[in-house]
Formats: C-alpha cells, sequence, structure tokens
C-alpha cells in the first residue's frame, strides 16, 4: 500500500459568507480612499536588514513629497531604532501639518506606553493597537478562550484612552486592528471592535479606525469583500467608525481583495508602495491608485516621477522592484512581439491624427509618460519583432517614416541580424543595419555625391548640381524640381549603365534632434523586375532625393 498521501486533503475550502442580498458587486469605485502607506512598519518588519534611520527618513519624505496623508512609521515598542526614529521624527518638526503619523502596538500595557512616549509632542498622531482573533490564534497561540481575547483588546483599550489622557495637547487619533479578521468568525470580530468602541466613546466627529486585516490572504477576494460588507452592516454606529482594510498577498490577489472590499463600503486602505510586507507583502498601493487612475478616478497620490519613486523604495527596501511589477516594471511598456508592435504604433499614429482626448492604445492600458516613462521603450526588437518594431526604432532614433513597402524590404534584414545575434536589437544596431542595406551615409566605394550645391530660381524652384563619383570616374549632374530625379537617373544610365525605374517617391522633414532635415524614399525597378529601393538623409530636400536615386543605384549595381 502506498504510503504517499494526496497533500491537498490537509486543506479544506473556505467557507462562503451568509449574505445573498451582497450589494458590492453592483457597485464601482468611483472616489479615491483614505490611504495609509505602512511601508515603515509592515513593509519595515518583512526586510532582511530593517531600514535605519536615514532610510527611513528618506522613505518617509518620499511618501510626504508623493501625497500620502497617512503614514505608519514604526512600531516604537521594538527597540531603540525605532523608537529613537519616531520620537526624533517628531521632535525634527518635519511632519506636516496635514499629514498623520501612526504607530502600532500589540495590546500589552507596558508596549501601550512605550508608543505614547515615543509620540510626545506631536500635534496630531494615530495609535494603532491589534490583537489577533481567529480561532487558530486564540487557540496555538494564546490559549484562550473568546472572552479572555476580547478582554486583551478591552484593556488595551483602556490604556490607549488614559495614556491620550496624560498628553491632551496631542490630537489622538484611536486604531484598532482585530488581527486575522479575515479568518476569525465575524460575529466575533464585530464583539470585540464593539467592546473597544465602547471603551473609547468615538464620534462621527472623532471616530475610530476599525482596521479589518486579511493577515494571511486566505480566500478568494469576494470573500474578503463579502466579510468587510457584512462587518459594516451589522456594526452599531458605523459613522463613529473608518473602515480601514489591510490585505496581504499570500493568493496574489491582495490589491483585488481591497479593491473589491472598497466597493464594500470601506473608507481606508493601507498597503506598501509595491508590495513590500509580510511573506508575499500587502496590497500594492502604486498598483491599486494606478488602477483607480486608469478608470478615470484621481487616486490622490502623484505617481509622475514613478523612477523617482522606484529609486527611493529600491534602495531603502533593497528589494528591487520586479521588471513585470504593474504600472512600474521596467518591462510593462514595452513590447517586443510583432503583432503588439504593430497595434502600438498604430495607436500611437491614430493618437496623432484623431482628436480623441482619450487614450485608445492597444496593449497599453495607460498613457508611460504619465508615470514619466518616455515612449523609447515601449517597442524593444529581437527575433519575435516584426515591421512595426524596427520601423518605431528608427522612426524615435532617427527620425525616418519608412513607407510601408520600404519596411517590408527591409524587415528581412533586420529578421537576419535578430537571428544572427541572437538577442535584442538596439537602435544602434538597427539603424547600422539600415545604412548598410540602403548605403546611407556611408564612404563605401559606391556612387558617391561630391561638390554639390542646392539653390532656388527665383520662382521658387529647386536647382541642383554636382558630381556623381565612382571608382575614380566622376560625372556632373544637374535638375531642376520635378525633373531633378529623372535627370539623376538619366546620367546614371547614360555615364555608368544603370537602368532604373522610379516606381514611387516619398519624402518627409526630419524632426528635432535629427543631424538632417529631409528623408526621401525611392522605390524603383530593374529591368529584370525586381524592386529597389533607396533612401536619402540631407540637410536639404532636393539633396536628399539625389541621395536617394544613389541609394538605389548601389544597390541596383554595386560598383566594384
Ligand atoms: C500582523 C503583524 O504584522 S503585527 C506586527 C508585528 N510586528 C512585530 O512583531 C515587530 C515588532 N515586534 C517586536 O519587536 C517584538 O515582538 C516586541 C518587542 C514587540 C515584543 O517582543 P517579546 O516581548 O519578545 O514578545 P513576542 O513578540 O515574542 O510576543 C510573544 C508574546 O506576546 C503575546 N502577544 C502576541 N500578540 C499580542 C497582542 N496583540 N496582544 C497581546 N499579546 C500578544 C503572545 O501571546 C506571546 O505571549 P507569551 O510570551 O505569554 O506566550
Ligand atoms: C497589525 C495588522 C494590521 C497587520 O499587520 C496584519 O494583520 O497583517
Amino acid at each position: 500500500m502506498s504510503m504517499l498521501r494526496d497533500p491537498s486533503t490537509k486543506y479544506s475550502a473556505f467557507p462562503q459568507v451568509n449574505l445573498p442580498d451582497r450589494q458590492w458587486p453592483t457597485r464601482t469605485i468611483i472616489a479615491p480612499p483614505r490611504w495609509l502607506s505602512t511601508d515603515l512598519r509592515d513593509g519595515n518588519q518583512a526586510i532582511v536588514d530593517p531600514m535605519d534611520a536615514h532610510k527611513k527618513n528618506r522613505f518617509f519624505d518620499l511618501l510626504v513629497e508623493i501625497g500620502v496623508k497617512e503614514i505608519e512609521v514604526g512600531f516604537p515598542s521594538a527597540g531603540a531604532t525605532e523608537f529613537d526614529f519616531i520620537s526624533g521624527l517628531v521632535r525634527s518638526g518635519r511632519i506636516p501639518q496635514d499629514v498623520l503619523v501612526q504607530v502600532l502596538t500589540q495590546s500589552r500595557e507596558d508596549l501601550i506606553r512605550t508608543s505614547f512616549a515615543s509620540l510626545e509632542g506631536a500635534h496630531a498622531a494615530i495609535v494603532h493597537l491589534y490583537n489577533a482573533v481567529s480561532p487558530a490564534w486564540r487557540e496555538v497561540v494564546f490559549g484562550m478562550t473568546r472572552d479572555q481575547v476580547r478582554e486583551i483588546a478591552v484593556h488595551g483599550a483602556k490604556v490607549m484612552r488614559d495614556e491620550a489622557g496624560k498628553q491632551p495637547g496631542t490630537d489622538w487619533h484611536f486604531q484598532y486592528s482585530p488581527e486575522t479578521f479575515s479568518t476569525a468568525e465575524l460575529d466575533f470580530s464585530l464583539e470585540v471592535c464593539e467592546a473597544v468602541m465602547e471603551v473609547l466613546a468615538p464620534t462621527p466627529d472623532h471616530p475610530i479606525i476599525l482596521n479589518l486585516p486579511a493577515t494571511v490572504e486566505a480566500a478568494t477576494p469576494n470573500i474578503y469583500a463579502d466579510q468587510v460588507e457584512y462587518f459594516i452592516r451589522n456594526l452599531p454606529n458605523r459613522d463613529s467608525a473608518v473602515i480601514s482594510l489591510h490585505t496581504h498577498n499570500d493568493r496574489g490577489t491582495g490589491v483585488a481583495a481591497a479593491e473589491l472590499a472598497l466597493m464594500a463600503g470601506a473608507d481606508r486602505v493601507e498597503g506598501c508602495l509595491f508590495g513590500n510586507g509580510e511573506r508575499t507583502g500587502n496590497c500594492c498601493l502604486v498598483t491599486m491608485a494606478l488602477n483607480m487612475y486608469t478608470q478615470g478616478v484621481d487616486p490622490g497620490i502623484d505617481f509622475s516621477d514613478i523612477d523617482r519613486v522606484i529609486e527611493t523604495v529600491e534602495y531603502c527596501n533593497q528589494i528591487p522592484v520586479h521588471q513585470r511589477h504593474p504600472y512600474g516594471g521596467e518591462l510593462v511598456y514595452t513590447a517586443f512581439s510583432g503583432s503588439h508592435q504593430d497595434a502600438i504604433k498604430k495607436g500611437f499614429m491614430a493618437l496623432e491624427t484623431q482628436n480623441d482626448p482619450h487614450w485608445r492604445v492597444p496593449y497599453l492600458p495607460i498613457d508611460p509618460a504619465d508615470l514619466g516613462r518616455s515612449y523609447e521603450a515601449v517597442i524593444r526588437v529581437n527575433s519575435q519583432s516584426g515591421k512595426g518594431g524596427f520601423a518605431w526604432v528608427l522612426e524615435q532614433d532617427q527620425g525616418l517614416k519608412l513607407p510601408k513597402k520600404m519596411q517590408a524590404d527591409f524587415s528581412p534584414h533586420v529578421q537576419r541580424m535578430a537571428d544572427q545575434l541572437g538577442r535584442e536589437l538596439n537602435a544602434a544596431d538597427i539603424w547600422e543595419a539600415f545604412r548598410k542595406a540602403y548605403h546611407v551615409k556611408t564612404t563605401d566605394k559606391h556612387f558617391q555625391l561630391v561638390d554639390y550645391e542646392e539653390s532656388r530660381a527665383s520662382d521658387g524652384t529647386r536647382i541642383f548640381t554636382g558630381r556623381i563619383e565612382v571608382g575614380g570616374t566622376a560625372q556632373s549632374v544637374s535638375g531642376r524640381g520635378n525633373g531633378l530625379i529623372s535627370s539623376v537617373m538619366g546620367t546614371l544610365r547614360d555615364a555608368f549603365g544603370v537602368e532604373l525605374e522610379v516606381v514611387d517617391y516619398s519624402e518627409h522633414a526630419l524632426g528635432a534632434g535629427t543631424d538632417a532635415n529631409a528623408a526621401a524614399y525611392l522605390e524603383c525597378r530593374t529591368p529584370d523586375g525586381h524592386t529597389i529601393w533607396g533612401c536619402g538623409i540631407d540637410e536639404d530636400v532636393a539633396t536628399a532625393s539625389v541621395r536617394a536615386v544613389l541609394s538605389a543605384a548601389n544597390s541596383a549595381r554595386p560598383a566594384k
């Protein structure tokens, strides 16, 4: 008989909440919640080397700068580093009047007193009390009954109330977390919160914050939303409480749970930038805030320079932000694959030509520019890429807007290079391939243009004169206006035996940042029916078009 047991028998399904008339599924988030950053507390307690005062100060300043108004700055009773940072911050006068700092304490008398001591002199502060309430913690951690666990909370609340009374100069706010709320019986969480409210006597003008943690995420996010809606609907004196959410990400749905619970009626969200926090982290405030932003709701937190935010967060946490992290990751606005590149490029073209202020670029849920990112990295080229990829890079890097048919002509060159190199092609690689393929700006031994001049006749027509040189032989060329290209073609045919028929021609101005003013593209056919493309780039349009002719001629009959 096998000794192996199906491991899933160790676990059981999370029970549903009996809430048949739940309201949250039909609601929409139309306003931002109050945000609390717990980067300096839940985030800090979860990193390998907790932040020193320098890092904590830097993180605090960043949070203030981006507009976070409630900041949990630490756990004062954890030790001297925490206590000194918090009391130092309070004394420094660096806490803006509209920012509330918060500290966390277990519901133990000595720890609560230490927490109040750390905040001495603060103009306002939130003291956050917690104790776990769910059966596993009651039985395994505390070995206590429900009544005894409720008593831990009530006793802590009394100490809080009394300590606050000793420092009347501070505008104290109280927060209570029935830790492990999401795995506890709802009636018990309500019972404990009501008991705490009785002690602290909150009012609608001075409400208590009841923070409902998914300390360990244990169910699908709809269950958490049900729990929060149930809690809110059954809480007496709801108007004297701010309902706060504190989710973790053990199942990968910390943001989703907070979003649904917000729809269930919560007022406030706790989390960390880029989802730092215990184990798999807390609700990611960046993701949640920018999710709102992309629905047309201003989250009230400024991520318009997201790279600076990332730099500080990575420095303080010593954890890199993943390349695929929503909104902030290095690769989240980058398409390597051909069909994505094609659609994105068309999306940007449509933005330019249509008068619609709404963001409608396929595959990009948000405008990278809103986060301070450039469009350069939106499309990158490797062997999975298509025409849209290199065309985008040439346009961004060189200002060239290749005609569609020319893109098809150039495509095999790029594909060959990508396959040969087996790596991403950067802008310099693509430009090099282009220069080689069309003899653009090369000093090879092909047809060269020398001693040329462009001027204008009195009627404005462009006049071109110059010489074509190849292998030591030179021939003068000249032409004007629309006849210039056929005149140069004629010289090539008569003097050098290059026979080409012009099929199509286009030109455009080059944008700022490029070292020339005009680009010209020429599609030609050889006598045996091959298509040949030429490209010319120069300060003047006429010279660019002559160069396009020579570029095609060089491909048609490279000189020895
Ligand atoms: C879900 C969260 O993230 S909560 C935040 C957790 N953060 C931290 O723990 C970081 C800061 N903490 C610390 O530095 C330390 O834990 C300290 C200094 C606060 C306390 O340290 P210690 O005195 O060694 O206690 P420790 O943290 O191990 O706690 C264990 C005791 O506290 C009790 N306890 C745990 N939580 C609570 C609570 N909320 N209320 C009351 N008692 C509690 C436990 O039952 C245990 O009691 P026992 O010793 O009688 O068995
Ligand atoms: C103290 C509470 C809010 C907490 O961090 C948790 O339950 O995860």
